[in-house]
């Protein structure tokens, strides 16, 4: 017995070997096959990304992928392969080719499955199919018009005012600071959820981030973690060990949250005012499912971008003196009374609209590339096969000398008229072409309402000094900031 045994146990050692041997061989000629004979093989880049996903496991969970990509690029040049089937480029020229405007009848560069998610109705901001998001774009362009924005502009007013009276209030006349990269989210987060169904978040009244607010950012660290379980499916088993504490919890409430918002504000039809169901409605070109699914990419799209944006100006500004001492110049000096701030009055203040392209390019509000397929086309200047993974990297255009005079300061005269000859297409925080940014005036209008007014009503104060805000912000699909604290001395005695 004993012998047969032995047997058995010898046979099974011969087998487990045999079986590591097959694995080890399979991967030795596959990797010799995508460092050496595989198409992208002649682009640069890190030869672990070269013969695997687990690049970017490393790379997404060091939450600082685009400041590594850019330094990539500063080392091998405008492309890189950053994966066995991604390349990642950083040019003017490629932008444009693979975000512009396509002619007729050429193949569109389209996105990839980054942007799915697991609900399997698609939404605005993650639909492939040409066809679907052509129709859903078309259904909310309306909500997004010249027009509409006119009517919104009432509603931004109404929170940007109650937010001000807000900022006084919790933060005692300039006595106490507030963590400014939590407390922009209470305004945009309540003008985006009245614009998107009629009802605030009650952030600003309450003085708190709501608790879905908690949750849908924490949602965006899931969808990282999705796409990464579908890059690297290994990633399923040590996955639930990276997730915070009650992650599945949360995104069951927020669905459930999603569900119960977009379907009251669906029953309630025609309520007379103009919000994004609205418009949804009328045209009557979406299924009830089609509308539900786009409140999740509405409310984090339109809001999250956009405080994150008033954060990032905060921090240029009172890291700048000068530059705030000109743009305090420029709007206390244009009006005689805050009422006077409209979006019409704030669209000729040169110097605030320097300050917010100058903060957008420094920092811009999406830190990730965008990613897109190939469908076998010219990227400035090279040959990409059909089906390769294409991104311009997000922090490198902005800052790249060869665009740019001085080109890491931040300089917002560069944007009053001629600036410094820069090549301002260099930075696309909006992105651009098909599926460039659709909220892109309503952030404006939001951005230069609410940075006007606080810079007319107070004089503000960085209550934590710091050297560095920008790379201690993490990349988690979007930015993950560092706490902002700001002391906000009112002007006048209300
Ligand atoms: C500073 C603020 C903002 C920034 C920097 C920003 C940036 C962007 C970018 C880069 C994209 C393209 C994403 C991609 O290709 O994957 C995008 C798409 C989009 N944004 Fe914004 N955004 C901002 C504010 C807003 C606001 C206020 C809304 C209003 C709801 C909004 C709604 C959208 C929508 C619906 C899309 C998808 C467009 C499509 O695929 O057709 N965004 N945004």
């Amino acid at each position: 017995m004993p012998e047969i045994a032995g047997v058995h146990i010898a046979t099974a050692a011969v087998g487990a070997l045999a079986v590591t041997l097959s694995i080890v061989i399979y991967y030795t000629i596959q990797s010799v096959q995508l460092l050496f004979f595989h198409p992208l093989s002649k682009y640069p880049g890190p030869k672990l990304a070269a013969i695997s996903d687990l690049w970017w496991v490393w790379g997404l969970s060091t939450e600082r992928l685009p400041f590594i990509i850019r330094d990539l690029h500063k080392k091998h040049g405008d492309v890189v392969r950053v994966g066995p089937n991604d390349l990642s480029f950083a040019t003017v020229e490629a932008y444009q080719d693979i975000h512009g405007h396509v002619s007729k009848g050429k193949a569109r560069f389209l996105k990839t499955e980054f942007y799915d998610n697991d609900d399997p109705t698609p939404r605005i901001t993650g639909a492939r199919d040409p066809e679907v998001h052509a129709r859903q774009r078309k259904a909310l362009s309306h909500a997004f018009s010249a027009k509409s924005l006119r009517e919104q502009e009432e509603i931004v007013q109404k929170y940007v005012d109650g937010f001000m009276g807000q900022l006084t209030r919790i933060g005692q006349n300039g006595k106490k600071a507030l963590n400014m990269s939590e407390t922009f989210n209470w305004l945009t987060f309540d003008v985006i959820g009245d614009l998107a169904f009629g009802e605030s978040f009650g952030g600003i009244e309450k003085g708190e981030t709501h608790i879905w607010v908690k949750i849908l950012l924490d949602s965006v660290l899931n969808a990282q973690m999705t796409f990464l379980r579908k890059k690297f499916p290994l990633m399923n088993l040590i996955l639930p060990f990276m997730l915070p504490k009650g992650s599945d919890e949360n995104l069951k409430t927020h669905r459930k949250f999603c569900k119960e918002k977009s379907q009251k504000r669906i029953q309630l039809g025609d309520t007379g005012r103009a919000d994004f169901f609205s418009h949804m409605l009328q045209r009557n070109t979406m299924s009830e499912k089609e509308m539900m699914s786009q409140t999740p990419s509405l409310i984090i799209a339109g809001s999250e971008t956009t405080a994150t944006s008033l954060s990032g100006t905060t921090w240029f500004l009172l890291k700048h003196p000068e530059c705030m001492a000109k743009l305090q110049e420029e709007v206390r000096g244009a009006f005689t009374s805050v009422d006077e701030i409209t979006g019409d009055s704030t669209v000729n203040l040169r110097y605030l609209h320097g300050v917010i392209e100058e903060s957008l390019r420094m920092f811009p509000p999406i830190p990730f590339s965008l990613p897109r397929h190939s469908p076998g086309a010219v990227i400035d200047g090279h040959y990409i096969p059909e089906g390769t993974v294409v991104a311009v990297a997000a922090m490198s255009l902005p800052r790249d000398p060869r665009y740019w005079q001085d080109a890491e300061s931040f300089r917002p005269e560069r944007w009053v008229g001629d600036g410094f000859n820069d090549q301002k297409k260099a930075s696309q925080p909006f992105s651009t072409g098909p599926r460039g940014c659709l909220g892109i005036n309503l952030a404006y209008l939001e951005m230069r309402l609410t940075l006007a007014k606080l810079v007319w009503l107070y004089d503000w104060e960085l209550a934590e000094p710091r050297d560095e805000w920008v790379p201690d912000c993490k990349m988690r699909i979007l930015w993950k900031k560092p706490d902002l604290w700001i002391k906000y001395h009112p002007r006048f005695t209300i």
